[in-house]
């Protein structure tokens, strides 16, 4: 993705070769900041307090984690506890679980000399890897927005809804809901997007509309309760949304209020498509309500709001009364019976266990 002119993935290698740089995304839309990470704990602090989020960067992350992790002490004490330490970090995106145990999977059966330089390499494997599947999403979402965009008249945009920061920086490059929207733009369809603000933390209001904005995407920053609104209204085409951890039979778990737009798709005949990497598929869960564990954050993101004052300051200001509690579940679940497809890297798979099988049968078997 390009800010001002330079292309930037949102990980990489510092110049001396081993610390990792990220863009601070706590910083975003007000000032694009890039950090250094030198250590595991920065690692963790990093996913935890959501420098980076998304569930695919969490999991590549959580692989240079590893990697820096070896450099500081390769024993096989220490692979054990930075497993542990960085798992514990968010409970909900599963890529973060699936990124450890790649990285533990092989680095346990190397002598401990050999565990740095391989984790390094492991951990940019996975961030290329990670990009290419981000690509594979966007060719088979591209498909989709043609459909549609021949049914429009001339000048009518293909109107896609989305929800949270599902985008370039959720994942290592490109992202997965944005990934066939950037495409079908650099095509020359005319996509427009609404953009859920994403309460509390804002995702859509700060990311996806700053990520949209430099890609010169037509977008428009929407209220989370609109879009029942507009659906009603013939004025959304398409929803397509992330997920943090989807299950075998294709439940979606993805940012608090996606539930809510999926029934109000379902309602207006809606198209409600889920994009996915197949690294976010939980093949050991099949129930989606029941069994994925739902992050629960402090109740200060609902009661605050963080903004920019006229003179250019970062403020953070109390909305409530202050003793007012809140409650914060940052996830929800959203049954396969709601989802139209998921969009994969191997093509639009029907959200059941049959076709995620069918489409993915070397890691629905693993
Ligand atoms: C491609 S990212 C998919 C999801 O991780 C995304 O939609 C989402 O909900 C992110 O939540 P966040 O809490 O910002 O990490």
């Amino acid at each position: 993705m390009k800010i001002n002119g330079t292309h930037y993935r949102t990980i990489w290698l510092a110049e001396d070769g081993w610390g990792v740089e990220i863009i601070d995304q706590t910083k975003l839309p007000y000032a694009f900041e890039t950090v250094t990470l030198w250590s595991m704990e920065e690692a963790g602090v990093a996913i935890k307090d959501m420098l980076v989020r998304g569930a695919p960067l969490i999991g590549a992350t959580a692989a240079y984690g590893m990697a820096l992790a070896m450099r500081e002490d390769p024993s096989d004490m220490n692979l054990g506890k930075a497993y542990d330490h960085l798992l514990a970090t968010r409970p909900t995106a599963v890529n973060l679980r699936w990124a450890l145990d790649r990285m533990r999977g092989k680095l346990r059966y190397l002598a401990p000399k050999e565990r740095e330089d391989f984790a390094y390499r492991e951990a940019a494997l996975i961030c290329d890897e990670d990009v290419m599947i981000s690509e594979g999403i966007g060719r088979s979402g591209l498909e989709i927005i043609r459909e549609i965009a021949k049914t429009k008249k001339d000048g009518e945009p293909v109107n896609i809804l989305t929800h949270c920061n599902a985008g370039w920086l959720a994942t290592v490059d490109w992202g997965t809901a944005t990934a066939p929207v950037y495409m079908a733009h650099e095509e020359g369809i005319n996509v427009h997007v609404w953009v859920d603000e994403t309460r509390p933390r804002n995702q859509g209001a700060s990311l996806t509309a700053y990520e949209l904005g430099h890609h010169g995407v037509p977008h428009t920053l929407i209220v989370d309760n609109a879009g029942g609104h507009l659906m009603q209204h013939g004025q959304v085409d398409m929803c397509i949304v992330g997920t943090d951890r989807t299950t075998a039979k294709g439940d979606v778990c993805n940012k608090i209020g996606t539930y809510l737009k999926a029934l109000a798709a379902h309602d207006n005949d809606v198209p409600f498509y889920v994009a996915l990497p197949s690294t976010t598929i939980d093949w050991t869960v099949m129930d989606g309500v029941k069994e994925i564990p739902i992050e629960e954050r402090g109740g200060e993101e609902v009661t605050h709001l963080t903004g920019k004052t006229a003179d250019g300051r970062v403020e953070t200001i109390l909305i409530t009364p202050e003793t007012t509690q809140a409650g914060n579940p940052a996830f929800d679940v959203t049954p396969a019976k709601y989802v139209t497809a998921l969009i994969t890297e191997r093509g639009v798979v029907k959200a059941d266990e049959a076709a995620l099988a069918e489409a993915f049968p070397d890691l629905a078997a693993a």
